[in-house]
């Protein structure tokens, strides 16, 4: 089991919880809030990229002295926008983590590791992708005294992983599971290409989402309708596909009749190498193995 430790434990007092949600603009959503759990602090952002209708999460642990961040699902286009808010924030980068090999977008994770040093991509090893760390399900990644952990999800690509908040004393309430494409909200993603299967993705959800606590907030990378966030009781009651059965799933997955992604072409082999392709004199510095 590899954990992923940027630095020591350090305890801090309890803090006050705070909840800021801002409204949906044609630029950028930002909801954010921290939350306490006696002695660490969560600070948390969801940030919209709107051509691929993509969120991006900021999560930070700013009990701790070097305030250790971490963004899942970053995407090129809004990489500066991202940085900035690191910045304003007084947060230090740690890792620019992926859910999985997206199709739609490019991964921001390559460019931030160009614009700051000491970032670290992050990306499944079922994924088959570079990055500096290869993570498997029951990984920790922890930043500051807080930690996600990684549960496998495939079925919307073969390496699809989905990152949830840790279980523990000092980890924020409600947990948090960062899906990818494998829940959305009121729906998930398609299994027609890169490594899909609807019996793999039915199997993923029900075993590995709808098993957390029912308040567990689901956190998509993608929302074509509007929604921000949803918790897995609401998911296991109303999602009009993952209620079904696995046939009447099957069913419904083979008839989407979705286009194909409009990036898919330029977007895939990019992701594969975690947007690391543009960077010609910076080939991916480490990958493990
Ligand atoms: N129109 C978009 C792609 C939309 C799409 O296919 N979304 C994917 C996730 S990104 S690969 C998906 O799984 N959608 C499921 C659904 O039910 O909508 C584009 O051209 O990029």
């Amino acid at each position: 089991m590899l954990r992923l430790s940027l630095l020591p434990f350090h305890r801090f007092p309890i803090s006050s919880h705070f909840l800021n949600l801002s409204p949906k603009s044609t630029m950028a959503v930002s909801a954010s809030f921290t939350t306490s759990s006696h002695s660490s602090k969560l600070l948390f952002r969801q940030l919209f990229e709107k051509e691929s209708s993509t969120y991006t999460y900021l999560l930070a642990d700013v009990s701790h002295p070097d305030k250790p961040a971490l963004l899942i699902d970053p995407v090129d286009k809004t990489v500066d926008r991202d940085l900035s808010l690191v910045k304003e924030l007084g947060l230090k980068l740690v890792y620019a983590m992926n859910t999985h090999v997206h199709a739609d977008h490019v991964t921001g994770t390559g460019l931030i590791k160009s614009k700051l040093d000491g970032v670290k991509s992050v990306i499944s090893r079922a994924s088959k992708s570079k990055a500096d760390h290869l993570i498997e399900a029951g990984d920790k990644i922890y930043f500051g005294d807080m930690f996600l952990e990684v549960r496998a999800t495939p079925g919307h690509t073969l390496g699809c992983v989905t990152y949830v908040t840790g279980d523990g004393p000092n980890q924020p309430q409600p947990r948090m599971a960062f899906t990818g494409d494998a829940l959305l909200i009121r729906g998930c993603g398609r299994t027609d290409f890169q490594g899909g299967s609807s019996d793999q993705l039915y199997e993923s959800v029900h075993s590995q989402i709808f098993t957390l606590p029912k308040d567990t907030l689901i956190y998509p990378a993608h929302d074509y309708k509007g929604f921000t966030v949803s918790t897995v009781g609401e998911e296991m009651l109303y999602n009009p596909r993952l209620t079904k059965n696995k046939e009447g799933f099957e069913d419904i997955m083979k008839n989407l009749k979705l286009a194909y992604p409009k990036m898919i072409d330029i977007a895939v082999p990019a992701n594969m190498v975690c947007g690391l392709q543009d960077l010609s004199e910076r080939p991916a510095e480490s990958v493990s193995t």
